[in-house]
Protein backbone atom coordinates (compact mmCIF):
# COMPACT_ATOMS: atom_id res chain seq x y z
CA UNK A 1 0.00 0.00 0.00
CA UNK A 2 1.40 3.22 -0.95
CA UNK A 3 1.85 6.26 1.61
CA UNK A 4 1.63 9.90 0.81
CA UNK A 5 1.84 12.87 3.13
CA UNK A 6 0.09 16.09 1.36
CA UNK A 7 1.52 19.70 2.16
CA UNK A 8 1.77 18.79 5.46
CA UNK A 9 2.57 21.62 7.99
CA UNK A 10 3.42 21.02 11.74
CA UNK A 11 4.28 24.08 14.67
CA UNK A 12 5.52 23.29 17.99
CA UNK A 13 5.27 26.82 20.29
CA UNK A 14 5.57 28.51 17.53
CA UNK A 15 8.20 27.03 16.10
CA UNK A 16 7.23 25.99 11.85
CA UNK A 17 8.76 22.20 12.09
CA UNK A 18 7.18 21.07 8.94
CA UNK A 19 6.08 23.46 5.78
CA UNK A 20 4.52 22.18 3.06
CA UNK A 21 5.74 18.83 3.55
CA UNK A 22 5.13 16.31 0.65
CA UNK A 23 6.41 12.49 0.35
CA UNK A 24 5.28 9.59 -0.98
CA UNK A 25 6.17 5.92 -0.32
CA UNK A 26 6.37 3.56 -2.75
CA UNK A 27 3.85 0.40 -2.07
CA UNK A 28 6.10 -2.78 -0.31
CA UNK A 29 9.20 -1.18 0.04
CA UNK A 30 11.24 -0.38 2.53
CA UNK A 31 11.95 3.55 2.89
CA UNK A 32 14.11 5.06 6.08
CA UNK A 33 13.71 8.56 7.33
CA UNK A 34 17.86 9.56 7.66
CA UNK A 35 18.58 12.84 9.77
CA UNK A 36 20.12 14.11 12.79
CA UNK A 37 18.44 14.21 16.06
CA UNK A 38 15.09 16.97 16.02
CA UNK A 39 15.31 16.94 11.86
CA UNK A 40 11.37 15.57 12.59
CA UNK A 41 12.06 12.16 11.46
CA UNK A 42 10.08 10.63 14.39
CA UNK A 43 7.15 12.87 13.88
CA UNK A 44 6.51 12.28 10.75
CA UNK A 45 6.53 8.39 11.84
CA UNK A 46 4.06 9.19 14.42
CA UNK A 47 1.48 11.19 12.44
CA UNK A 48 1.02 7.51 10.45
CA UNK A 49 0.83 6.08 13.78
CA UNK A 50 -2.09 8.07 14.68
CA UNK A 51 -0.38 9.48 17.59
CA UNK A 52 0.22 12.98 16.25
CA UNK A 53 -2.04 15.04 14.21
CA UNK A 54 -0.25 17.43 11.14
CA UNK A 55 -1.87 21.58 11.58
CA UNK A 56 -2.71 20.72 8.16
CA UNK A 57 -2.18 18.72 5.29
CA UNK A 58 -3.39 14.90 4.61
CA UNK A 59 -2.22 11.60 5.40
CA UNK A 60 -3.12 8.66 2.55
CA UNK A 61 -3.18 5.55 3.44
CA UNK A 62 -3.59 3.99 -0.62
CA UNK A 63 -6.75 6.28 -1.49
CA UNK A 64 -7.72 6.82 1.82
CA UNK A 65 -7.93 10.02 3.74
CA UNK A 66 -6.64 8.54 7.45
CA UNK A 67 -6.14 12.38 8.84
CA UNK A 68 -8.33 11.95 11.39
CA UNK A 69 -8.75 8.10 11.60
CA UNK A 70 -7.77 6.87 15.50
CA UNK A 71 -4.89 4.86 16.02
CA UNK A 72 -6.67 1.67 17.03
CA UNK A 73 -8.02 1.90 13.24
CA UNK A 74 -5.32 1.96 11.29
CA UNK A 75 -4.18 -1.33 11.35
CA UNK A 76 -0.72 -0.56 11.42
CA UNK A 77 2.68 -2.70 12.97
CA UNK A 78 5.13 -0.25 15.22
CA UNK A 79 8.43 -1.76 16.66
CA UNK A 80 10.22 1.17 18.91
CA UNK A 81 13.92 1.28 20.73
CA UNK A 82 12.77 0.67 23.74
CA UNK A 83 10.38 -2.81 22.78
CA UNK A 84 7.53 -1.69 24.35
CA UNK A 85 6.77 -5.46 25.53
CA UNK A 86 3.76 -5.62 28.32
CA UNK A 87 5.99 -6.87 31.47
CA UNK A 88 3.69 -8.83 33.01
CA UNK A 89 2.62 -11.26 30.46
CA UNK A 90 4.46 -14.25 28.39
CA UNK A 91 6.43 -13.77 25.57
CA UNK A 92 3.28 -16.11 23.83
CA UNK A 93 0.89 -13.45 25.69
CA UNK A 94 2.45 -10.77 23.83
CA UNK A 95 2.45 -11.73 20.81
CA UNK A 96 -1.12 -12.99 21.34
CA UNK A 97 -2.54 -9.50 22.10
CA UNK A 98 -3.22 -7.72 18.97
CA UNK A 99 -4.93 -10.64 17.66
CA UNK A 100 -7.30 -11.15 20.41
CA UNK A 101 -7.70 -7.38 20.65
CA UNK A 102 -9.15 -8.01 16.58
CA UNK A 103 -11.15 -10.63 17.79
CA UNK A 104 -9.47 -13.45 16.54
CA UNK A 105 -10.86 -16.76 19.06
CA UNK A 106 -7.64 -17.60 21.57
CA UNK A 107 -6.76 -21.09 20.08
CA UNK A 108 -6.40 -19.56 16.01
CA UNK A 109 -4.73 -16.91 18.15
CA UNK A 110 -2.29 -18.67 19.62
CA UNK A 111 -1.39 -20.88 16.84
CA UNK A 112 -0.53 -17.78 14.40
CA UNK A 113 1.40 -16.06 17.13
CA UNK A 114 3.48 -19.60 17.80
CA UNK A 115 3.79 -19.82 13.81
CA UNK A 116 5.59 -16.36 14.17
CA UNK A 117 7.81 -16.96 16.82
CA UNK A 118 8.99 -19.85 15.12
CA UNK A 119 9.57 -17.67 12.30
CA UNK A 120 12.02 -15.36 14.55
CA UNK A 121 13.64 -18.17 16.01
CA UNK A 122 11.96 -17.68 19.64
CA UNK A 123 9.34 -20.90 20.10
CA UNK A 124 10.98 -22.21 22.93
CA UNK A 125 10.77 -18.98 24.60
CA UNK A 126 6.84 -18.38 24.26
CA UNK A 127 6.30 -19.11 28.10
CA UNK A 128 8.80 -16.60 29.47
CA UNK A 129 8.54 -13.26 30.45
CA UNK A 130 10.14 -10.56 28.45
CA UNK A 131 12.32 -9.63 31.26
CA UNK A 132 14.12 -13.22 30.73
CA UNK A 133 15.28 -12.41 27.35
CA UNK A 134 18.09 -10.32 25.98
CA UNK A 135 17.31 -7.51 24.12
CA UNK A 136 17.70 -8.74 20.58
CA UNK A 137 15.41 -11.05 21.55
CA UNK A 138 13.10 -8.96 22.98
CA UNK A 139 13.13 -6.85 19.56
CA UNK A 140 12.49 -10.12 17.91
CA UNK A 141 8.82 -10.44 20.30
CA UNK A 142 8.34 -6.92 18.70
CA UNK A 143 8.25 -7.72 15.01
CA UNK A 144 6.55 -10.69 15.71
CA UNK A 145 4.06 -8.69 17.48
CA UNK A 146 3.76 -6.09 15.32
CA UNK A 147 3.96 -8.61 12.29
CA UNK A 148 1.34 -11.13 13.61
CA UNK A 149 -1.76 -8.93 13.09
CA UNK A 150 -1.12 -8.59 9.32
CA UNK A 151 -0.71 -4.52 9.31
CA UNK A 152 -1.38 -2.52 6.59
CA UNK A 153 2.07 -0.99 7.34
CA UNK A 154 5.41 -1.20 9.31
CA UNK A 155 6.85 1.58 11.39
CA UNK A 156 10.15 0.62 12.95
CA UNK A 157 11.42 3.72 15.08
CA UNK A 158 14.97 3.31 15.95
CA UNK A 159 14.28 -0.57 16.90
CA UNK A 160 18.63 -1.32 16.62
CA UNK A 161 19.44 1.46 18.75
CA UNK A 162 19.51 -0.41 22.24
CA UNK A 163 21.69 -3.06 21.20
CA UNK A 164 24.99 -3.70 20.86
CA UNK A 165 26.64 -3.73 17.64
CA UNK A 166 27.20 -7.23 16.81
CA UNK A 167 23.44 -8.04 17.69
CA UNK A 168 22.54 -4.85 15.60
CA UNK A 169 24.16 -6.30 12.02
CA UNK A 170 22.37 -9.55 12.80
CA UNK A 171 19.16 -8.44 13.46
CA UNK A 172 18.41 -5.82 10.73
CA UNK A 173 19.04 -9.00 8.05
CA UNK A 174 16.06 -10.65 9.82
CA UNK A 175 14.45 -7.52 9.89
CA UNK A 176 14.76 -7.03 5.73
CA UNK A 177 13.90 -10.58 5.39
CA UNK A 178 10.80 -10.59 7.53
CA UNK A 179 9.52 -7.11 5.89
CA UNK A 180 10.49 -8.76 1.92
CA UNK A 181 8.00 -11.90 2.86
CA UNK A 182 5.42 -9.90 4.24
CA UNK A 183 5.83 -7.75 1.18
CA UNK A 184 4.60 -5.19 3.71
CA UNK A 185 5.54 -1.38 3.12
CA UNK A 186 7.66 0.00 5.66
CA UNK A 187 8.89 3.11 7.62
CA UNK A 188 12.20 2.93 9.15
CA UNK A 189 13.32 6.13 11.62
CA UNK A 190 17.09 6.20 12.18
CA UNK A 191 20.01 8.56 12.71
CA UNK A 192 22.20 5.66 11.86
CA UNK A 193 23.30 5.86 8.16
CA UNK A 194 24.96 3.11 8.08
CA UNK A 195 21.88 1.21 9.23
CA UNK A 196 19.87 3.01 6.66
CA UNK A 197 22.35 2.51 3.30
CA UNK A 198 22.49 -0.95 4.85
CA UNK A 199 18.64 -1.97 4.81
CA UNK A 200 16.75 0.70 2.68
CA UNK A 201 14.90 -0.15 -0.72
CA UNK A 202 14.83 4.06 -0.40
CA UNK A 203 16.07 7.00 1.25
CA UNK A 204 14.71 10.28 2.41
CA UNK A 205 18.16 12.35 4.22
CA UNK A 206 15.91 15.38 6.15
CA UNK A 207 17.74 17.99 7.79
CA UNK A 208 15.47 20.63 9.85
CA UNK A 209 11.95 19.54 9.01
CA UNK A 210 12.39 19.09 5.20
CA UNK A 211 13.51 16.20 2.97
CA UNK A 212 16.70 16.93 1.02
CA UNK A 213 17.18 13.98 -0.72
CA UNK A 214 15.58 10.87 -1.59
CA UNK A 215 16.76 8.01 -3.54
CA UNK A 216 18.47 4.88 -3.23
CA UNK A 217 21.32 3.75 -0.66
CA UNK A 218 23.81 3.87 -4.76
CA UNK A 219 22.21 7.39 -5.16
CA UNK A 220 22.64 8.54 -2.21
CA UNK A 221 25.99 7.69 -1.52
CA UNK A 222 27.00 7.86 -4.67
CA UNK A 223 25.17 11.15 -5.99
CA UNK A 224 24.80 13.33 -3.06
CA UNK A 225 23.26 16.65 -4.35
CA UNK A 226 23.59 18.78 -0.96
CA UNK A 227 26.71 19.52 1.08
CA UNK A 228 24.52 18.51 4.20
CA UNK A 229 23.33 15.14 2.38
CA UNK A 230 27.15 14.34 1.52
CA UNK A 231 28.69 15.21 4.79
CA UNK A 232 25.85 13.15 6.84
CA UNK A 233 26.11 9.97 4.58
CA UNK A 234 29.07 8.57 4.52
CA UNK A 235 31.54 11.21 4.93
CA UNK A 236 32.94 13.51 2.75
CA UNK A 237 35.18 16.46 2.07
CA UNK A 238 33.98 19.81 1.07
CA UNK A 239 35.88 21.78 -0.97
CA UNK A 240 34.60 25.39 -2.27
CA UNK A 241 34.66 26.26 -5.69
CA UNK A 242 35.77 29.70 -6.80
CA UNK A 243 35.14 29.52 -10.61
CA UNK A 244 34.45 26.80 -13.81
CA UNK A 245 36.99 26.97 -16.58
CA UNK A 246 36.28 25.71 -20.32
CA UNK A 247 36.33 21.33 -20.07
CA UNK A 248 39.39 19.56 -20.55
CA UNK A 249 39.63 17.38 -24.02
CA UNK A 250 37.79 14.86 -22.65
CA UNK A 251 35.01 16.87 -21.68
CA UNK A 252 35.25 16.46 -18.00
CA UNK A 253 34.43 20.06 -16.54
CA UNK A 254 37.57 21.88 -14.41
CA UNK A 255 36.28 23.94 -11.64
CA UNK A 256 39.34 26.85 -10.00
CA UNK A 257 39.27 25.50 -6.09
CA UNK A 258 42.29 28.11 -4.62
CA UNK A 259 45.23 27.57 -6.81
CA UNK A 260 44.42 23.47 -7.85
CA UNK A 261 42.33 23.16 -10.80
CA UNK A 262 39.90 20.04 -9.72
CA UNK A 263 37.65 18.10 -12.73
CA UNK A 264 34.36 16.41 -12.31
CA UNK A 265 32.20 15.12 -14.40
CA UNK A 266 29.20 16.21 -12.42
CA UNK A 267 26.41 17.38 -14.19
CA UNK A 268 25.19 20.05 -11.23
CA UNK A 269 24.61 23.68 -11.88
CA UNK A 270 27.61 25.79 -10.35
CA UNK A 271 25.63 28.37 -7.89
CA UNK A 272 26.38 30.49 -4.75
CA UNK A 273 28.06 28.51 -2.23
CA UNK A 274 28.54 25.53 -4.64
CA UNK A 275 31.10 22.86 -3.44
CA UNK A 276 32.81 19.95 -4.40
CA UNK A 277 32.36 16.62 -2.24
CA UNK A 278 34.73 13.96 -2.88
CA UNK A 279 34.46 10.76 -0.49
CA UNK A 280 37.64 9.88 1.94
CA UNK A 281 38.23 6.57 0.29
CA UNK A 282 38.12 8.17 -3.19
CA UNK A 283 40.90 10.41 -2.48
CA UNK A 284 44.58 9.03 -2.71
CA UNK A 285 48.23 9.94 -3.04
CA UNK A 286 50.05 10.69 -6.10
CA UNK A 287 53.07 11.17 -7.17
CA UNK A 288 54.85 14.97 -6.81
CA UNK A 289 55.25 14.73 -10.62
CA UNK A 290 51.21 14.31 -11.16
CA UNK A 291 50.80 18.65 -10.73
CA UNK A 292 48.27 19.22 -13.03
CA UNK A 293 44.51 19.06 -13.47
CA UNK A 294 42.80 16.96 -10.15
CA UNK A 295 46.14 17.42 -8.32
CA UNK A 296 46.64 18.65 -4.86
CA UNK A 297 49.03 19.36 -2.65
CA UNK A 298 49.43 18.94 0.78
CA UNK A 299 51.23 18.21 4.18
CA UNK A 300 50.06 15.52 6.04
CA UNK A 301 48.75 16.44 9.50
CA UNK A 302 47.26 13.20 11.09
CA UNK A 303 47.68 9.66 10.83
CA UNK A 304 45.46 7.25 12.04
CA UNK A 305 45.58 3.72 12.13
CA UNK A 306 42.03 2.25 12.18
CA UNK A 307 43.03 -1.60 11.03
CA UNK A 308 41.62 -2.54 7.62
CA UNK A 309 42.63 1.37 6.48
CA UNK A 310 44.28 4.03 7.63
CA UNK A 311 42.72 7.97 7.44
CA UNK A 312 44.87 10.94 7.07
CA UNK A 313 43.96 14.52 7.22
CA UNK A 314 46.18 16.26 4.80
CA UNK A 315 46.53 19.96 5.22
CA UNK A 316 46.09 21.89 1.70
CA UNK A 317 45.85 25.61 0.12
CA UNK A 318 41.65 24.61 0.01
CA UNK A 319 41.38 23.17 3.45
CA UNK A 320 42.62 20.17 5.20
CA UNK A 321 41.35 16.96 3.09
CA UNK A 322 40.69 13.67 5.06
CA UNK A 323 41.24 10.15 2.87
CA UNK A 324 40.71 6.69 4.13
CA UNK A 325 43.46 4.27 2.52
CA UNK A 326 43.20 0.59 2.13
CA UNK A 327 46.18 -0.63 4.20
CA UNK A 328 47.83 -2.90 2.07
CA UNK A 329 47.88 -0.72 -0.98
CA UNK A 330 50.85 1.50 -0.50
CA UNK A 331 53.99 -0.14 0.14
CA UNK A 332 54.32 2.73 3.18
CA UNK A 333 52.06 5.55 3.43
CA UNK A 334 53.23 8.85 4.17
CA UNK A 335 53.72 10.24 7.96
CA UNK A 336 53.41 13.64 9.86
CA UNK A 337 54.55 16.17 8.43
CA UNK A 338 54.96 14.55 5.02
CA UNK A 339 55.09 17.04 1.46
CA UNK A 340 52.43 15.24 -0.25
CA UNK A 341 50.01 15.18 -3.45
CA UNK A 342 46.80 14.02 -3.30
CA UNK A 343 44.37 12.74 -6.15
CA UNK A 344 40.85 14.07 -6.49
CA UNK A 345 38.66 12.18 -8.83
CA UNK A 346 36.93 13.05 -11.10
CA UNK A 347 34.19 11.20 -9.61
CA UNK A 348 33.88 14.55 -6.98
CA UNK A 349 30.26 15.94 -7.10
CA UNK A 350 28.98 19.27 -7.28
CA UNK A 351 27.05 19.89 -4.21
CA UNK A 352 24.74 22.65 -3.59
CA UNK A 353 24.90 24.65 0.09
CA UNK A 354 21.90 23.29 2.55
N1 LIG B 1 5.00 17.16 21.32
C1 LIG B 1 5.95 18.05 21.06
N2 LIG B 1 5.98 19.25 21.69
C2 LIG B 1 6.93 20.16 21.42
N3 LIG B 1 7.93 19.98 20.53
C3 LIG B 1 7.97 18.81 19.89
C4 LIG B 1 6.99 17.79 20.11
N4 LIG B 1 7.28 16.74 19.30
C5 LIG B 1 8.41 17.09 18.62
N5 LIG B 1 8.82 18.33 18.95
C6 LIG B 1 9.99 19.04 18.40
O1 LIG B 1 10.02 18.85 17.01
C7 LIG B 1 11.36 18.60 16.56
C8 LIG B 1 11.44 17.27 15.84
O2 LIG B 1 11.26 16.21 16.75
P1 LIG B 1 11.36 14.68 16.33
O3 LIG B 1 11.24 13.85 17.55
O4 LIG B 1 10.41 14.41 15.22
O5 LIG B 1 12.83 14.62 15.76
P2 LIG B 1 13.72 13.37 15.38
O6 LIG B 1 14.35 13.71 14.09
O7 LIG B 1 12.93 12.13 15.43
O8 LIG B 1 14.81 13.37 16.53
P3 LIG B 1 15.27 12.18 17.52
O9 LIG B 1 16.14 11.29 16.69
O10 LIG B 1 16.03 12.92 18.57
O11 LIG B 1 14.02 11.54 18.01
C9 LIG B 1 12.24 18.70 17.79
O12 LIG B 1 12.81 19.97 17.85
C10 LIG B 1 11.28 18.45 18.93
O13 LIG B 1 11.72 19.10 20.09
Amino acid sequence: MKISFKAIAQSYGGQKLFEQLDLSIPSGTFFTLLGPSGCGKTTLLRMLGGFVRPDSGAILFGDEDVTHVPVHKRNVGMVFQDYALFPDRTVLANVCYGLTARGVPNAAAQERALAMLRRVGLADFADRAPAALSGGQRQRVAMARALVIGPRLLLLDEPLSALDVKLRVGLRSMIRELQREAGITTLFVTHDQEEALAMSDQIAVMDRGRIVQIGSPQDIYSRPTTAFAADFVGGANLIAIDSELPPDAAGRRRLKCGDAILLTTSEEPLQVGSQLAVRTEDVAFGEAVDAGPGALPGVVEHVEFRGSTTGYAVRTAVGVVRLDARNGTLAHGPVRDERVMLRVPPSARIVQGT
